[in-house]
């Protein structure tokens, strides 16, 4: 589905000058599956936002193997996510069609149809209607895992997709993301279950803002690596001043 790799170069990123993500050299190969995985506050979410556009890296640069943001498919953090909008169940999974909806278009019965068959794939068949604040935490993934289907982008990222939602859901949805890997798209997904990613991600990166290791799991999940990224994150200085941005790029 995508031909280029995604590469990061030499990626710095800060808040406030303090580095959150620290000169990351990489690619996530294209069709690969990969897991990111580190500590709280590794830079893992910093380093999603920074693909997604969404924080510009002080150091180096990520090309995105041609493909445009609007090509990627991301789910943010749940906690990242206004729901109190009014909205239903059908409009929010219709949206991930926009780049289909065009200005003259408007929604057409199949993106309706595909919404909907997006939904019954997640198990909300009957759902549409609902507004999404009246939806329990694990409802609204699958609602926003429907988005993506419709979507249909051939990069997927998410940001702990399975924070907080029961063992049923984790199922269901960790089956759409390997018949998304079969489909042939790169995923990347941040993580915090260590054995759901040697069960299910052949790749993974380790990050404590610096990378501690990039590749097949069973090499990168090494106890000695998971050893030296909590050891990292212990000695983290929050108050550390960047290292060697150039002044004209500072904050
Ligand atoms: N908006 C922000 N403003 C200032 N600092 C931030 C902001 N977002 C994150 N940080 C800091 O950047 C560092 C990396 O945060 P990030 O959210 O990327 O970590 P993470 O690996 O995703 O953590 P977690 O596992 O806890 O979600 C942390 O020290 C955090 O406090």
């Amino acid at each position: 589905m995508t031909s280029a790799a995604i590469r990061f170069q030499d990626v710095t990123v800060a808040y406030d000058r303090h580095p959150a993500l620290h000169h990351l050299t990489g690619s996530f190969d294209p069709g690969s599956l990969t897991a990111i995985a580190g500590p709280n506050g590794a830079g893992k979410s910093t380093l999603l936002r920074a693909l997604m556009g969404e924080l510009a890296p002080v150091t180096g640069r990520i090309e995105r193997g041609g493909l445009a943001l609007r090509d990627l498919g991301y789910l943010p953090q749940a906690a990242a996510i206004e729901r109190g909008f009014p909205i239903t169940v059908a409009d929010t999974v219709i949206l991930g069609g926009w780049r289909r909806i065009g200005s003259f278009r408007g929604v057409t019965r199949a993106l309706r149809r595909r919404a909907a068959e997006a939904l019954e794939a997640v198990g909300l068949e009957g759902f549409d209607a609902r507004p999404v604040s009246a939806l329990s935490a694990g409802q609204f993934q699958r609602v926003l895992f429907a988005r993506l289907l419709v979507q249909d982008a051939p990069v997927i990222v998410l940001d702990e997709p399975f924070t907080a939602i029961d063992a049923r859901t984790t199922r269901d949805l960790l089956d759409i993301v390997t018949r998304w890997h079969g489909e042939g798209r790169t995923v990347i997904a941040v993580l915090h279950d260590f054995d759901q990613v040697r069960a299910h991600f052949p790749q993974t990166l380790l990050l404590a803002r610096d990378l501690i290791g990039w590749g097949p799991t069973r090499d990168t999940l090494t106890p000695a690596n998971l050893r030296r990224a909590r050891a990292m994150a212990e000695a983290w200085d929050e108050s550390a001043a960047i290292c060697d941005i150039p002044p004209e790029t500072r904050s």
